[in-house]
């Protein structure tokens, strides 16, 4: 057996095994850490093979596992480069640098191919979102965004330009990288440049409005990152508005751990963090109220799922409405800690309308908050996630 045709048997006996609890990237590691016997080049081929398989989503049904692989990997990649011998000389005459060609010969091929399955949910998302370049991206994995912090843009560039690391200038601070690109032993990760998605940083477009609309020389404004994981919107928040009175909190202790050590890393040394399940009433800020909240709300990610293919699999429709239904939970504890003339900036990194535009509705009928702008910030043509961020303002 060739040595690619024993890659496919490999992923395939991953793919089998894997259910979907974990992340595809986890689970993988924990798998060659068993089978010792895959080396580094190995492990990147069959990893690619399974990555592959999920992007396709469901559109292959009653097909083998081998086989899915083998159409999988077609369709994901420009060209056949080194899997070149698993394909006769016909696939590699179709081997077209654009995959709707590519998935004509498969359906010509196979007539249980069902493109229209790689992302089925198509009537349910933002109308905004081109359905059909969104289903597409899912093909093929998003580029490393980072945005240069204050300061440190031309630094990081020189340090890139010295170890020869390709970047295209985007935005203001924003450099993409090659998803492959090793920046630990390059920059200062948190203090130099942070890593964060393009359309993550475009939303300081809606943080610069709420900066704008602060009188100057007024005391620090106090601001909550109510959901802040690891801080990734915090920094972002500190970046753009300055000497802030930040309080960041989550539900997840060892997360607020993570964001700890990132604010140190990333020089913020004064702010309050705090676990806190905002389903529940709360009673830890009982007393405080913000000018500014930041709800960067759980969602179901699906503007990210080309970073992730295994959740694009593995999603069913039934979790929008788990889903809308959280975000309902957590912005009912949240608005009544909204200060008289303060903002609140809702961010999802869904595309689904039942996330952002309906919700942006509901909290506009239930709390009365006034929409100052919305927006879904597309990646989909971009090599990047896509996000959905709504800008309110309590009268
Ligand atoms: C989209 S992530 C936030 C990403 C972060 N703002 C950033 O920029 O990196 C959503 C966060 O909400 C948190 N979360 C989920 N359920 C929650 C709840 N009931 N109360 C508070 N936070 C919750 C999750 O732990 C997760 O870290």
């Amino acid at each position: 057996m060739s040595r690619w045709h024993s890659y496919i048997n490999s992923a395939a006996t991953c793919i089998q095994a894997y259910t979907g609890t974990q992340p595809l990237q986890h689970f993988l590691k924990a798998h060659f850490a068993q089978h010792k016997k895959f080396g580094s080049k190995d492990r990147k081929y069959i990893s690619h093979l399974c990555y592959s398989y999920y992007r396709t989503g469901h559109s292959l049904p009653n097909t083998s596992l081998p086989e899915k692989l083998q159409i999988a990997l077609f369709i994901c990649n420009e060209t056949p480069g080194e899997w070149q011998p698993l394909y006769n000389e016909e696939w590699l005459e179709h081997w077209h640098t654009d995959p709707t060609k590519k998935m004509q010969f498969i359906q010509e091929l196979y007539t249980t191919f069902r493109p229209e399955n790689i992302f089925p949910w198509k009537p349910q998302l933002s109308k905004t979102i081109d359905a059909n370049s969104f289903a597409l991206s899912h093909l093929v994995q998003p580029y490393l965004f980072i945005r240069c912090r204050p300061g440190y843009k031309a630094i990081v560039a020189e340090k890139l330009a010295q170890n020869n690391i390709p970047y295209t200038p985007l935005l203001q601070n924003c450099f993409a990288l090659s998803n492959t690109t090793q920046l630990q032993n390059i920059i200062n990760l948190n203090k130099e440049a942070v890593v964060q998605d393009l359309n993550s940083q475009q939303i300081g477009s809606l943080m610069q409005m709420v900066a704008d609309a602060q009188p100057k020389a007024s005391h620090p404004m106090k601001v909550w990152d109510c959901c802040a994981a690891s801080g990734g919107k915090s920094i972002l928040a500190k970046d753009i508005l300055g000497n802030i009175d930040l309080m960041a909190s989550d539900l997840r202790p060892a997360i607020i751990n993570n964001l700890k050590a990132r604010f140190k890393q990333a020089a913020i040394n004064h702010y309050t963090a705090f676990v806190a399940d905002l389903t529940q009433p709360l009673t830890l800020i009982q007393k405080h109220s913000f000018p500014f909240i930041i709800c960067d709300a759980p969602c179901s990610g699906s503007g990210t799922w080309s970073r992730t293919p295994e959740q694009l699999y593995y999603f069913t429709e039934d979790r929008i409405n788990y889903y809308s239904q959280l975000q309902k939970n957590i912005v009912q504890h949240i608005v009544p800690k909204l200060a008289v003339k303060g903002y609140l900036l809702y961010i999802t990194c869904s595309v689904f309308e039942q996330e952002n535009e309906a919700m942006v509705t509901y909290i506009m009928q239930q709390y009365g908050l006034q929409l100052i702008q919305q927006q879904v910030f597309s990646g989909y043509t971009q090599h990047a996630d896509t996000m959905f961020a709504a800008l309110l303002y309590k009268n």
